[in-house]
């Protein structure tokens, strides 16, 4: 059942995600939301397709997801069109819990410092994988990407769960060939493409939040 499923949906193919990732820059340097939650929407769909160990990790993102994709089917949906445009409305009208958690525990501000935080380690973890040699285990590269992000904002019981998944990581070629790009050589040209516009991302969200003091929403 679960099989035939899974055989339903489309292709997974992790350019066209990162594609997502490129798309969502405007001309002045603008991150469009929607685009910005496509691609993680692809990303828990190729981590589900990895197995069900994974799927606490997916959770936490899709639930992440879903509370920005309200947000853009409000009334207020407009004002969440850019990363931008949301964190003027949000904190013009006092829509951010900034200090601790009380009235506005999903606001657009707080959901999205979390995928950022993760888009960190995605851009930590795809740059390991680009250089790596084909004997590199998977999991190290997660678990080291993870530890120079993620884990500082992590409960040691999240730490230690997120570890046993890196675990059960397939290996480097399995990896490529879930990602179905081509080759080992065709992924590595095409992460090669996209990890500049993904760092772009990264740091343009990590400017923004650093100048309206965003970075410790709790
Ligand atoms: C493919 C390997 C997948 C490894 C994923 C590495 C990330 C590990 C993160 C572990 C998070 C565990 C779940 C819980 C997290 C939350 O507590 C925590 C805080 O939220 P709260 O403040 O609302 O409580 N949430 C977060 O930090 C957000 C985590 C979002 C994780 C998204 C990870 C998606 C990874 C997509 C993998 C795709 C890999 C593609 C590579 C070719």
């Amino acid at each position: 059942m679960a099989d035939a499923a899974l055989s339903e949906e489309p292709k997974f193919c992790l350019s066209e995600v990162l594609d997502s990732f490129k798309t969502c820059l405007t001309e002045n340097k603008e991150i469009i939301i929607d685009q910005y939650v496509a691609g993680w929407r692809g990303l828990t769909r190729f981590m589900n397709s990895l197995g069900t160990i994974f799927s606490f990790i997916s959770k936490d993102a899709v639930d992440k997801i879903q509370i920005m994709v309200k947000h853009r089917n409000d009334v207020n949906g407009p004002r969440y069109v850019t990363v931008q445009s949301m964190v003027k409305y949000e904190l013009d009208n006092g829509l951010v819990d900034l200090t601790k958690r009380s009235s506005f525990p999903e606001s657009g501000c707080r959901t999205l410092l979390r995928l950022h935080r993760a888009l960190r380690w995605l851009e930590l973890f795809l740059e390991r994988l680009r250089t790596s040699a084909e004997d590199s285990k998977t999991s190290v590269m997660c678990s080291e990407a993870y530890n120079e992000s993620l884990a500082q904002f992590h409960p040691w019981l999240i730490r230690k769960a997120a570890g046993m998944a890196f675990c059960a990581l397939p290996g480097r070629s399995t990896f490529f060939e879930v990602m179905n790009v081509g080759t080992p050589e065709q992924v590595v040209v095409m992460l090669g493409d996209a990890l500049p516009l993904i760092s772009e991302v990264y740091q343009l969200t990590e400017d923004l939040y650093l100048k309206h003091k965003l970075l410790d929403i709790p």
